[in-house]
């Protein structure tokens, strides 16, 4: 994917070249507008006013999602702010920013999102959060070190930083400091290169909690290993509190000194596994409360069983969802949580078919060729089947709407979206065409 300044520069380009839009309507919509980030799939854009986002929304969207789609092959959702929007934005975000600065104190690096308040428990993490919560509560007496280990989104840096945020509640004077290993080792060997490791060791050594997030990476690291050795031991036998997280249990990372190995075992090591149903439901019903938002209890269980890998990714098909009901001003439902999910490679179950194949097997089924439904012949013979084609590709695939035109002779999109709406509709009608679509669906997912 190319960087947003560059992939904004050659939509702008094509926009330029596109004969249906004048000179001067470049100069006043697309010139003006400015991007400012690409995240999660959705593109932010400035534009001056909101006369100007209304006419980006009305006439240039889908344009724009086609030309993003040329350049990157993913779908891509703008999402446009106005100059004064932005201008509040980044006030609220420099206020809350200075806040959280000064409610942590110096140089904890906690997030302030990652406290047990909003930790959600289930089956997969209820032992760790409880050793984090029994931890909070004794620190360096119970459970030393506590390991947490599991796969990644599944919410190990938040207990730990929840235990971090718990001590300074517990004693605003705790010294707590959060430091992922890649930061460790880059820290240690600034250190030796600027002659400071005094201040180094002071800076490790001198704390009540130290939080060291995904030490699988100190693996090969002898000499970075051979430090942490140290600051280990200077913790431990102070009484003061270690909390590690790994993607693994200790014995299991490459290369890593067998005296961290055995120390690393010292106190409790705890998994967290991926969340069941439930767990998703619960957590993506605790992300809209305290986004806000408004959304259906089905529609909750609806993205949760779309999403069923990590947590993170739960959060990142949140967040186009909420993008996706903002942009179309629309309430947030389970068919608007469909679309805003279809593109993405969520729910990849269904990655297997694609759009040759559902091709071919229309073209049998009906006895036309593949030429024919990528053709433009009007036949009755031949436009059934290739609306059906086209109706299963976007069913059964994850494909954009672009995508699906492009592999049908370089249709247009919106001729794609009709042959679905068309389909669909005449499926509540016909029964004979229903029989067919069956058949057709069984075949391809056998
Ligand atoms: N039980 C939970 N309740 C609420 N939010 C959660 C929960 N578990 C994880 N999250 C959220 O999911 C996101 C990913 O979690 P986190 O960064 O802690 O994962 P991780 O296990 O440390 O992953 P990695 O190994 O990739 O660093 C965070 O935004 C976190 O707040």
């Amino acid at each position: 994917m190319p960087n947003y300044i560059d992939l904004w520069n050659n939509i702008k380009n094509s926009f330029e070249k596109d004969d249906s839009m004048s000179k001067a309507s470049f100069g006043a919509w697309v010139e003006t507008a400015e991007p400012i980030s690409l995240e999660n799939h959705i593109m932010k854009i400035k534009v001056l006013s909101s006369l100007h986002r209304d006419y980006w929304t009305k006439h240039l969207i889908e344009k724009f999602v086609e030309y993003a789609y040329q350049f990157t092959d993913q779908d891509i959702t703008p999402e446009f702010v106005t100059e004064d929007e932005f201008k509040t934005q980044q006030a609220e975000r420099s206020a809350t920013s200075k806040k959280e600065t000064k409610a942590s104190t110096e140089d904890t690096q906690l997030n302030s999102r990652y406290t047990f308040d909003t930790f959600v428990i289930g089956s997969g993490n209820q032992m760790a959060h409880a050793a984090a919560m029994a931890v909070s509560d004794e620190p360096g007496v119970l459970y030393n070190p506590l390991f947490f280990y599991g796969g990644v989104g599944l919410g190990k840096t938040h207990l730990m930083h929840a235990i971090g945020h718990q001590l300074l509640e517990n004693d605003p004077k705790t010294r707590v400091k959060y430091v992922t290993s890649e930061a460790f080792t880059n820290d240690f060997i600034n250190s030796i290169q600027k002659n400071k490791t005094e201040e180094f060791h002071e800076k490790y050594r001198n704390v009540d909690l130290l939080l060291v997030d995904d030490v699988q990476f100190f693996a090969d690291k002898e000499a970075t290993q051979e430090e942490f050795f140290h600051t280990f031991e200077a913790l431990y036998n102070a009484q003061k509190q270690i909390v590690l997280t790994s993607d693994r249990l200790p014995n299991e990372i490459p290369k890593l000194q067998e005296r961290l190995v055995s120390r690393f075992k010292w106190g409790l090591s705890i998994d967290i596994t991926p969340p069941n149903l439930e767990t998703r439901i619960a957590i993506l019903r605790e992300k809209a409360q305290a986004d806000n938002v408004e959304i259906p209890d089905e529609t909750l269980e609806y993205i949760a069983n779309r999403i069923d890998s990590n947590i993170r990714e739960l959060e990142g098909a949140m967040a186009r969802i909420q993008a996706y009901a903002k942009l179309q001003n629309a309430a947030i439902t389970t068919d608007l949580a469909s679309d805003a999910l279809r593109s993405l490679n969520f729910g990849s179950n269904l990655s297997h078919i694609t759009i040759p194949m559902i091709q071919d097997k229309v073209a049998k089924y009906f006895h036309v060729t593949v030429a024919d439904l990528k053709g433009k012949k009007r036949m009755k013979s031949i436009v059934i089947p290739r609306q059906i084609a086209m109706y299963l590709s976007r069913e059964l695939t994850e494909s954009s709407l672009p995508k699906i035109g492009t592999e049908f002779g370089g249709k247009d999109h919106t001729t794609v979206i009709h042959s679905f709406d068309k389909i669909k509709a005449e499926l509540e009608k016909d029964e004979e065409l229903a029989r067919q679509v069956g058949d057709l669906k069984s075949e391809l997912k056998p």
